[in-house]
């Protein structure tokens, strides 16, 4: 990977969190990562692993408690703006208005970016053809299926052309037809030059979606490569099999306090 390609890295971020129950916890422990343009980068680690966390902070909704972001160049804790104008964001929970159309829904949002209405109906129309949203173009928020709204949020989080995009569990809770649909969408997103980065804890997407990996577990990255090279490394038949004895290693050493 050649740095001068590279669109988002992650330095040492580090999180704690202030948690009630647990007192302080560390949720990222000196993570580092970088994703380029043309490649999905694959976050793949099980629950509580601090995907979401890292995500958040690449999307300026969290800061970190040390280290730094940074996507196009710009800052994700100095130049939030910025930063959001360069992401689009995904995830499994990402919202859809009950009381708005889908072209509604796109609509509030390419303006939310500033974008002219000129421009923006163009995108939309070529949007709504490619993703197969014409037929759902004039229905309310609330009388969509899981599959509809999943459509609608990848409208809504790619309408203002991005460079970076991030899918947060963006296939939790599809069932097999429209998460493959999605997942031909993140790929074609990808031949385009978007700089992609796709977190999951379904090995098999990751091993049919991502150009590299990085596997966590408790706020680390325990390994990273392309599937092939983690699957020679770690001499396992599937990504799946290197999961389990990653994690099954950390598991066996003590947390450090
Ligand atoms: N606001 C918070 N306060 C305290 N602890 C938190 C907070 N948000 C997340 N955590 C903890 O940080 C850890 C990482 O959570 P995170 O949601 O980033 O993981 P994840 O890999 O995305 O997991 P999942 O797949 O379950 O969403 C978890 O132990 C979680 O309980």
């Amino acid at each position: 990977m050649s740095t001068e390609s590279v669109v988002v890295e992650a330095r040492s971020l580090t999180k704690v969190y202030a948690d009630l129950r647990r007192g302080e916890f560390v949720a990222l422990d000196d993570l580092s990562f970088s994703a380029s343009a043309g490649e999905v980068f694959g976050l793949l680690g099980p629950n509580g692993a601090g995907k979401t966390t890292a995500l958040r902070i690449l999307s300026t909704v969290l800061q970190p408690t040390s280290g730094s972001a940074c996507v196009n160049g710009f800052d994700c804790v100095t130049q939030p703006s910025m930063v959001r104008h360069h992401i689009g964001f995904m995830s499994a929970n990402t919202a859809v208005y009950d009381r708005m159309t889908a072209w509604e829904m796109v609509e509030y949002f390419g303006r939310l970016y500033g974008m002219e209405d000129d421009r923006l109906h163009d995108r939309m129309e070529s949007l709504f053809d490619r993703l197969q949203m014409q037929a759902i173009r004039d229905l309310l928020g609330a009388k969509m299926s899981t599959g509809m709204k999943q459509k609608v949020s990848i409208a809504r989080a790619i309408v203002h052309d991005p460079p970076v995009l991030i899918f947060d569990e963006a296939t939790s809770g599809l069932d097999v037809l429209v998460a493959r649909a999605l997942l031909d969408t993140v790929a074609e997103l990808r031949d385009q030059g978007k700089c992609i980065v796709f977190s999951t804890h379904i090995m098999r997407e990751a091993e049919r979606l991502c150009d590299r990996v990085a596997i966590m577990h408790r706020g680390k990255i325990l390994a990273e490569g392309s599937v092939a090279g983690m699957l020679a490394e770690h001499q396992g038949a599937d990504l799946e099999d290197v999961f389990f004895s990653l994690i099954q290693d950390q598991d066996q050493e003590p947390v450090a306090s």
